[in-house]
């Protein structure tokens, strides 16, 4: 798993060096690249959350469940309609808490973990959204007019990686090199891209496919027969209904508008999403401190 992991991000880093770095308009490949990541692993990894659903409240799921789910996404609907900033402002809170979430697997549960979540989550969308602060705000103009963003406070991303080294040092023995130097080269090669490769570069390979391979880890633990066509069902749902509404919406609206529409339609599954990751996060932290006693 470790294996497919690395080389995978291998060969990330040297599309979004090609895509990037030679001279030329490749704004057609950035969203042909984004679309496939986000179709082979970015919704993908949200897609067996049913599953997870019933490893953590040992039941399974029922109609209500899905009740739930769709509730939380349509509340998360009404509010981007009528509170578009606050909505904006929500999905960027969760989103760095979620990101944050998948660089501590392995840590022990503390009173810092949730910082650390937010602080690691916010230096990478910091860098992914500065780095190209110009196309950033082009895509948040329907929320938000272009003079009422600031310039980014730049001094915070070192700011933020200063934190990052001090809970790790409060928290854990085990050396966290490791995690700092990545976050120094990684972020400085996200900084440099074009926004929607840095998030395809981010999102499909340091967030979701980790997250994927653990989480079908998981399952084969349980059930060995398990294979990808697990993720298969909500993702081809996920993807054909957000594919009807972009198809839809393409005639009236710019690339900009709907990479936009796109990233509202994300936040609508991301919502519940979060919320089942973090019951299954809590589990396998117990599993593994029941498991450590035990040796
Ligand atoms: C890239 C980008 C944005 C942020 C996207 C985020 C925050 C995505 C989070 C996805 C999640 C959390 C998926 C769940 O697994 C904005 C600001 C909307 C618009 C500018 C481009």
């Amino acid at each position: 798993m470790k294996s497919i992991e690395n080389s995978s991000k291998i060969l990330a880093l040297i599309l979004a060096t090609s895509m990037s770095f030679i001279p030329g308009d490749f704004e057609f490949y950035h969203y042909l690249w984004f679309a496939i990541v986000m179709g082979l692993v970015g919704i993908p990894h949200g897609a067996v959350d049913h599953i997870l659903f019933q490893k953590t409240s040992g039941t399974k799921p029922q109609l209500s469940f899905f009740l739930k789910y769709l509730t939380i996404g349509l509340i998360y609907l009404l509010t981007w309609i009528f509170l578009p900033q606050f909505s904006l402002f929500i999905f960027l809170l969760i989103s760095m808490y979620h990101f944050g979430q998948g660089h501590w697997i392995g840590k022990p549960k503390n009173n810092l973990a949730t910082p650390f979540y937010l602080i690691v989550g916010g230096f990478y969308l910091s860098i992914i959204l500065s780095g190209d602060f110009a196309a950033t705000k082009v895509v948040l103009a329907p929320i938000l007019t272009l003079n009422e963003i600031p310039d980014f406070p730049l001094w915070l991303i070192p700011v933020l990686l200063w934190v990052t080294a001090w809970i790790l040092d409060q928290t854990c023995n085990k050396s966290n090199g490791p995690l700092l130097f990545e976050m120094i080269w990684l972020g400085i090669f996200l900084y440099q891209l074009p926004l929607i490769v840095s998030f395809t570069t981010y999102f499909g390979f340091w967030h979701s496919l980790p997250n994927l391979l653990n989480i079908y880890k998981d399952i084969r633990k349980e059930n060995p027969k398990a294979d990808y066509s697990v993720f298969i069902p909500f993702s081809f749902l996920s993807l054909f209904g957000i594919g009807i509404i972009l198809l839809v919406s393409h005639t009236w609206f710019t690339t900009a508008q709907l990479t936009l529409l796109f990233f509202v339609l994300v936040s609508l599954i991301s919502a519940p999403h979060i919320w089942i990751m973090e019951k299954f996060f809590q589990r396998q932290k117990m599993q593994r401190a029941i498991k450590s006693q035990e040796v």
